[in-house]
């Protein structure tokens, strides 16, 4: 057994060998140290190898689910091996010969069907990268709902891409991990990546893959494929092929993503504005999550990626618009549509499952209840009057499946077990032939009844019981104070403590007969199994197109529910390079103000139209800067990804990219400051930027010191509208900015008002033309709860800044130390006009009167002497 170990382990060394060995899967060696530690599950010994014991650990088959999950999420990759033959048919060659095992299939991130590894929300992308000659391409696919994809994409956008997509396991060839200009994009995806050999990725070999796949003599029929894409896309075909054991799934041919067919929004403002998780990685609290009002699985997964990938043609976007539109307008179908799909299974996750025969039971009964739902939709749909493009698209695809649907309806038990082995999952009256042998079985269970009564009354024991357990079958069993009144009918098995067991003839033979009427049962029952599996898998295509559409109809009509409650409008996307907010609001800070019952979200509009396609917001800490600038971006992405948008007008000229400088973080690990990661993100948009672009940035050249960040600041508004020409919008607390405004026509100041009232500062969050006066910012830092005396001090501090030329003012506030005074003595009285007058010292005008250029060092140090007694009180 040893030896079949260790060669099947040899075939598999990147991974963890699940060795199936009766109702276990043994691990061995290092495999069981690893596994032991981490699923903290107990580490034994079994027999030795080369001296040595040997560790092992086990999990039970039918919790391996649960340990399998766990082991994945750490990022181990298993090797599933079964018997392969009966255990009876290895003892027909000898005594000792082992039972014949292989790998059935190898557990990795990216290749998981099963429910309950999976989020039923969101896909589980595999995705390969591969380079042939100067060309790249990412190509990713879901193995649990066959959607598959490629695009070309240049080196600079590959990080881009990768964000978009987020695979849950990402190939590589080698040679490319040896390149030291790509270490910084792996090392972001560095629990994710699956180093491959070079030549899976051999795009003559993909090629011929990609067509014995799809059974074609040419790929032309699905799209002009570059190298480069042909060789992701083969790699992936290849290790779906290496890693199901040669089972591949049920996938679309790879739809191919042309370039600049999608929004691209770099990783650091897809981060940044939190588009389908916030900035520590949850769900919750992102826009994805905030709109997403869908009610089936393959809906929310729709939702997730139309949101991740805006479209950038005028006519697709428009198309889904109608049918979001079209559910708006009929609110009863919507309703009656949304109660239907609420009780939808997963079709397109069980359909995967059947066709790389995982299938159990139950996902027959989810092709069954989802293919059920279709027909009443159809008439559903059909009633609600003359349909948009998409939703006839929808209605045909939903296709007809009557047949199959009344089979499986017929076939299969309301409520089936999950897997095959116990049985119970066909129908009574489906097959008189399996219904005969259950009789039987059933019979002789009546007939084991009857035959306890009469052993009582044969042997007068009251208290003889006929039982069952796995290992003596079924037997007979009375309190060892009767055994003197069994007969010699009875032969003894088995004496517990208190209990005597017995077996008999007649009892023998009725457990034999229900024993091989229940095997007879399930034999059939899987039989019938095969054939219900071999009738969807026949029908395959119709029924990914059906879940497709189910998905599209739950898409569209929970945008349109969300539209209606919160007052979401269509936009209008043109080709041009307008940008017209009307009434704008930030879909989750809305959200989370009417959650919260606060004061209602301020709406806010915005033109960055031309010649005021740069604007300059100032305005105080607080008082929504960024808010309103985040807003804008939201609504853009929205808008392209086809849904209604938070505002009561919006005209957007198709955005080619979407750039973001927001917020700030270190990113310690790869070694870069905040302030080196805030210059890395503004290099990428002042490079990269164009006039169909959208940028927003968020305080530039804060996170130095205040000349170096201004000059930046300074310097990066007049690119923007000199060179990249993109709209735009830059929050800043440099004033000094505004008057740039002079010099730079399509620079348009804008400020956040605020009302002063009673010494209180009141934040109005509303945008108006104009520059800001002042920042506020003690005020807020007084709102935070700063200690009394620091902002006593600041303000000081501030109006010592304001009065004076700054580097002298700054060298009088050192002067004026040890600053810990402020702590110590209670502010001074605020005269009327608001500033504290901190009394004249006469030493400070003397020296404010003295040159020292044109003194000779005699009169400095008099100078010096008079001011020390000055200061001394002596003069
Ligand atoms: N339009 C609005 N209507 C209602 N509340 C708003 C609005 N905009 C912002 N707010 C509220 O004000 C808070 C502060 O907004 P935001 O962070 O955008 O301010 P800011 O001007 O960028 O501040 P800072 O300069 O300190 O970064 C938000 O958390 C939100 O609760």
């Amino acid at each position: 057994m040893m030896e079949q170990y260790l060669s099947i382990k040899g075939a598999n060394p990147d991974c963890l060998l699940f060795y199936r060995m009766g109702d276990f899967y043994e691990l061995f060696f290092d495999d069981a140290v690893q596994a032991a530690a981490a699923l903290d599950i107990t580490l034994t010994k079994r027999g030795h190898h080369d001296g040595q014991d040997i560790p092992m650990c086990g999990v039970p088959v039918h919790a391996a689910e649960t340990y399998l999950s766990r082991l994945i999420r750490k990022g181990f990759r298993v090797a599933v091996c079964e018997q392969t033959e009966d255990p009876a048919e290895a003892k027909k060659r000898g005594g000792k010969s082992v039972v014949a095992r292989d790998v059935v299939r190898v557990v990795t991130p990216g290749t998981l069907t099963e429910d309950t590894l999976l989020d039923a929300r969101s896909n589980n992308y595999l995705a390969a990268l591969a380079m042939a000659g100067r060309g790249m391409a990412l190509a990713w696919l879901d193995v649990s709902t066959g959607d598959f994809r490629v695009q070309s994409v240049e080196e600079g956008s590959v990080a881009a891409v990768l964000s978009r997509v987020h695979p849950g396991e990402l190939l590589v060839p080698k040679r490319l991990t040896d390149r030291p200009d790509l270490y910084d994009l792996f090392a972001d995806w560095r629990d994710e990546l699956a180093v491959q050999s070079d030549s899976l990725f051999d795009s003559v070999n993909a090629e011929k893959r990609l067509k014995e796949q799809y059974g074609v003599a040419a790929l032309d029929a699905f799209g002009d494929y570059e190298r480069a894409e042909l060789s992701a896309a083969g790699a992936l075909l290849d290790y779906v092929r290496l890693t199901q054991v040669g089972k591949v799934p049920r996938l679309s041919p790879p739809r191919k993503l042309s370039a600049g067919a999608i929004m691209e929004i770099d990783q650091a403002t897809r981060r940044n504005l939190e588009l389908t998780r916030t900035l520590s990685g949850d769900r919750a609290g992102s826009l994805l999550e905030t709109i997403d009002r869908t009610v089936t699985g393959g809906g929310a997964r729709l939702l997730a990626n139309r949101l991740s990938a805006p479209l950038t043609d005028r006519q697709q976007i428009d198309a889904r618009y109608d049918a979001v539109g079209f559910f708006l307008e009929q609110a009863g179908a919507r309703d009656d549509l949304r109660q239907v799909l609420r009780g939808a299974p997963d079709l397109e996750r069980a359909l995967s499952r059947i066709t790389v025969d995982r299938g159990g039971p139950r996902d027959l009964a989810a092709i069954r209840d989802g293919l059920g739902l279709t027909a009443g939709i159809k008439n559903l749909l059909q009633k609600a009057g003359s349909l948009p493009a998409l939703l006839t698209e929808a209605h045909k695809d939903l296709g007809v499946h009557d047949v199959l649907v009344d089979r499986l309806s017929r076939a299969l038990a309301d409520d089936p077990p999950l897997i095959t082995r116990d049985g119970g999952f066909i129908r009574a009256g489906y097959a008189p032939h399996l219904d005969e042998v259950r009789n039987l079985r059933d019979h002789s269970r009546k007939l084991i009844a009857g035959l306890e009564g009469r052993y009582r009354q044969e042997t007068g024991i009251e208290a003889l019981k006929i039982k069952h357990n796995n290992v003596l079958g079924y037997f007979i069993e009375i309190s060892a104070r009767h055994a003197s009144r069994m007969g010699d009918a009875f032969i003894h098995r088995q004496t517990m403590s208190n209990a005597m067991r017995y077996s008999s003839p007649e009892l023998g033979d009725l457990a034999r007969s229900i024993s091989e009427a229940g095997d007879k049962a399930l034999a059939l029952e899987q039989e019938l199994f095969e054939d219900l599996i071999g009738e969807v898998t026949a029908r395959v295509t119709e029924i990914a197109l059906a879940a497709a559409a189910l998905a599209g109809l739950d898409w569209a009509s929970a945008l349109a529910d969300l539209a209606e409650e919160r007052r979401y409008a269509r936009p209008k996307v043109t080709d041009d390079l307008s940008f017209r907010i009307t009434g704008g609001r930030h879909p989750v800070v809305e959200a989370a103000l009417n959650r919260d019952g606060e004061q209602p979200f301020v709406a806010n509009d915005c033109d960055l139209s031309r010649d005021r396609n740069l604007w300059l917001l100032t305005g105080p800490n607080m008082a929504g800067k960024s808010t309103f600038l985040r807003q804008n971006a939201l609504i853009a992405v929205l808008a392209q990804s086809g849904s209604f948008v938070p505002a009561e007008q919006a005209e957007i000229g198709i955005v080619d990219r979407l750039f973001s400088r927001v917020g700030a973080s270190d990113d310690l690990a790869r070694g870069r400051s905040t302030f080196m990661v805030e210059m890395v993100e503004t290099a990428t948009i002042l490079n990269q930027a164009t006039e169909r672009s959208l940028v927003i940035l968020d305080e530039i050249g804060r996170g130095t010191a205040t000349f170096d960040g201004l000059s930046i600041a300074w310097a990066c508004v007049e690119h923007l509208h000199d060179t990249a020409k993109s709209r735009a919008l830059f929050a800043t607390h440099y004033h000094e900015l505004t008057a740039l405004a002079e010099r730079l026509p399509a620079l348009a100041p804008h400020c956040m008002r605020v009302k002063e009232w009673q010494g209180e500062v009141v934040f109005l969050h509303e945008v108006a033309a104009g520059a800001a006066d002042r920042s506020y910012g003690i005020h807020v830092a007084r709102l935070a709860g700063l200690p009394a005396a620091v902002v006593a001090r600041a303000e000081e501090v501030l109006q010592t800044l304001e009065r004076g030329e700054q580097s002298g003012a700054v060298t009088r506030l050192i002067d004026d130390l040890p600053l810990f005074q402020a702590a110590a003595q209670p502010k001074p009285a605020v005269t009327g006009d608001g500033s504290a007058a901190p009394p004249p010292n006469p030493a400070l005008e003397v020296l404010e009167g003295l040159d020292p250029d044109e003194m000779t060092p005699r009169e400095a140090l008099d100078a010096l002497y008079r001011l020390s007694r000055m200061i001394k009180g002596a003069d």
